[in-house]
Parts: structure tokens; sequence; C-alpha cells
């Protein structure tokens, strides 16, 4: 965790060990009452976009027998949730990364929970789930991700499922844009929305690559999440500026993009102009599990040069083997007429 730490830029290391200690000590924990109204920390009527609706309420998720805890991975800046019904201690995972999976699984372990899904709010491009390698280690896992990510899974999700764990439960809001098999998950009450890459704080995810669409995502984040409750708190899958948490109020009042209209939201996406994502290309590796991702590997890696080795060294010139590597040169510089 250290050696990350310090790789990571000043602004995400801070952040890096200000969650590490939050998540020691606190978690960025928040329950609503389950009456059909949020009531942040008590008060029924605190104005959403007031600070009180963004304190961490542990107590108060816990009263509610929710655990929250937010976990930062900062070489991507992605965030991890782990929610569990503390009474009957059953967990899920919302977007788990590769690089802290023993983090996640020893926080578990120590907590005592039993996970039963870890969730992908969508196909990544940016980092390397750690869903597949969590299944192998942990019996009984199940993964789920949208039936339109185009990913493999145990459960394949759309609008309207839940994701049950104890007496808790998540809502599937289905939110393209970013990719077409995005989902925004909700919690029962209604007081949490883990937003993925479709809405971040004070901006959102990026449309210009795996089948991104501007305007889908302003009608997703318009239709889907702006008509959740003022006080609902956002949670998002990135932050490169060290924000934790918002509420969908302050977003429809305050997100720079959002509060355009449709034409000039589709125009400062198309001129974003953000660098490619370190990791783009790695998208669903793992995500289809180890093995597929072993075998394509091996295949790519292995298989195929070695099939080739066999195919050429089988040919003969004069009478004689040939060269791989000789006759490769050969055959491009003859394509290319050099
Ligand atoms: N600003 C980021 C750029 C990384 C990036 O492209 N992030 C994606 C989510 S992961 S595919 C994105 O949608 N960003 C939207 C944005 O407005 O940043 C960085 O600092 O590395």
């Amino acid at each position: 965790m250290c050696s990350i730490i310090n790789k990571a830029r000043p602004v995400h290391r801070a952040l890096a060990l200000t969650l590490r200690l939050r998540t020691n000590t606190e978690g960025s924990s928040y329950a609503a009452a389950d009456r059909g109204h949020f009531s942040p920390c008590g008060g029924a009527d605190v104005d959403p976009l007031r600070a009180a609706s963004r304190r961490y309420c542990s107590r108060m998720a816990l009263s509610q027998g929710l655990l929250f805890r937010q976990l930062f991975e900062p070489e991507s800046s992605t965030y991890t949730y782990l929610l569990a019904d503390t009474s009957t201690k059953e967990a899920v995972l919302i977007d788990p990364v590769l690089e802290p999976l023993d983090r996640a699984l020893t926080l578990l372990h120590e907590l005592g929970f039993n996970l039963k899904v870890a969730v992908n709010t969508h196909c990544h491009a940016d980092h390397i789930t750690s869903t597949g390698l969590m299944k192998k280690r942990l019996a009984g896992l199940k993964s789920a991700i949208s039936k339109f990510s185009g990913a493999s899974a145990d459960i394949h999700l759309s609008e309207g499922d839940k994701i049950t764990f104890g007496k808790q439960y998540l809502t599937v809001v289905e939110t393209p844009g970013h990719t077409d098999g995005c989902v925004t998950l909700v919690t029962g009450d209604r007081s949490m929305a883990f937003t993925g890459d479709a809405l971040l704080i004070r901006g959102c995810g990026r449309t210009d690559f795996q089948q991104g669409s501007a305007k889908k995502l302003y009608q997703s984040i318009h239709q889907k999440i702006f008509t959740l409750p003022d006080h609902c708190l956002i949670y998002p899958g990135h932050d490169y500026k060290g924000q934790t948490a918002s509420t969908v109020a302050e977003e429809r009042k305050f997100n720079p993009r959002l509060t355009k209209s449709l034409e000039e939201f589709v125009d400062i996406m198309n001129n974003l102009n953000l660098p490619k994502p370190k990791k783009i290309g790695m998208t669903s590796h793992f995500l289809y599990g180890p093995v597929t991702s072993y075998a394509l590997l091996i295949t790519i890696g292995v298989v195929l040069p070695l099939l080739l080795h066999h195919f050429f060294f089988s040919l003969r010139e004069d009478g004689k083997d040939i060269c791989t590597i000789r006759f490769i040169t050969l055959y491009c510089c003859e394509c290319l007429r050099i």
C-alpha cells in the first residue's frame, strides 16, 4: 500500500492516506431512515446543499443495520465501496479493483463479512477489476454486471433488479452514456447512489470511447439520477481532486457540465480532449475470470508463436529449413517491395 501511495501524485497520496485512516477509524457511513423520507443525522429538514448532508454518520448507518466503507485506489483514482448488513454479515462490493485486492479481502475477513456479490457498475477502461480473482478466493461469491456490458458474469443486471444482502438491497438503475452497460446502484431507502462513471462529483464520465454517447449520458443523469431525492448521496466511481461524496441537489445545482442544455453539454463533451487512461486496453481483463484471461494470454504469447514457428520451419528453401525470422523478414520485404 505504501509503495503505491508513494508513486502517486501528491493529491492522491494525501487522499489515499486520509481515506486509509478514515477506513480504519470512521468509515464514510450513512444510511437513511426507511420511512420514505431522508433524514441525515437526525435532522429531517436539513438543506441538502449544506454540509450536514455530506457528513458521514457511522452511527446512523449502523443503527439501520448497514455498514458502509469507501476505499480508494490512488493509481487510477478509483473508489470501491463495501456495503454490509450488520446482522446477517452479508456484504457486497461495488467496483473492486485488482491492486488493493488483499486489502479488501483482509477487511472483509477482519469484520467477519461474507461477500455475496462483487458488482461492477460498468466494464472499466482504466483499471482492472478484481472480480475474477476474488471469485477464486471466496467460495460462493457471485459477480454481477449489466447485461449490456458485453462482459461475462454470474448475474447479468437489468433495470429494476435488486441485489440483496441480508435485509438491505441495491436497486439497479441503467445509466448508459459513458458506456452502454453503465448502471447506478441505489440503496433501498434511496439515501445513497453509486454512480460509477456516469455522474462524477462536479463532472461526469467521458463519452469519447467504449460506446460513449454524450446525449445518452445527459438523459441518463437528468432522468435517472437527478430524479432521486435531493438528499441522496452521490458516491462516484472516481475522483481526481480529493472529493469523496456529493448529493443529488448539489450536483443538480453546481455540476458545471450537467447544468447546461443538452446541446451545450454535447459540445463540452466533444471538446474535453482528455488523455486516454493509462490502462486502457486492459478493459475487461479478469472481468471474464482469470481462466479466460490466462487462456487468451497463453494463446497469444505461446501457442501462436509456436504454430507460426512450426509453419515457417516446415517451409523449405533449396531443400533446407529456413529460419522463421529470416523468412518473416523476407516475406515483409517482399510485401513492401523493399
Ligand atoms: N482526468 C483524468 C482522466 C482519466 C479519465 O479519463 N477518467 C475517466 C474515467 S475512467 S475511463 C473519465 O470519464 N473522466 C472524466 C473526466 O472529466 O475526467 C485524470 O486525471 O487522469
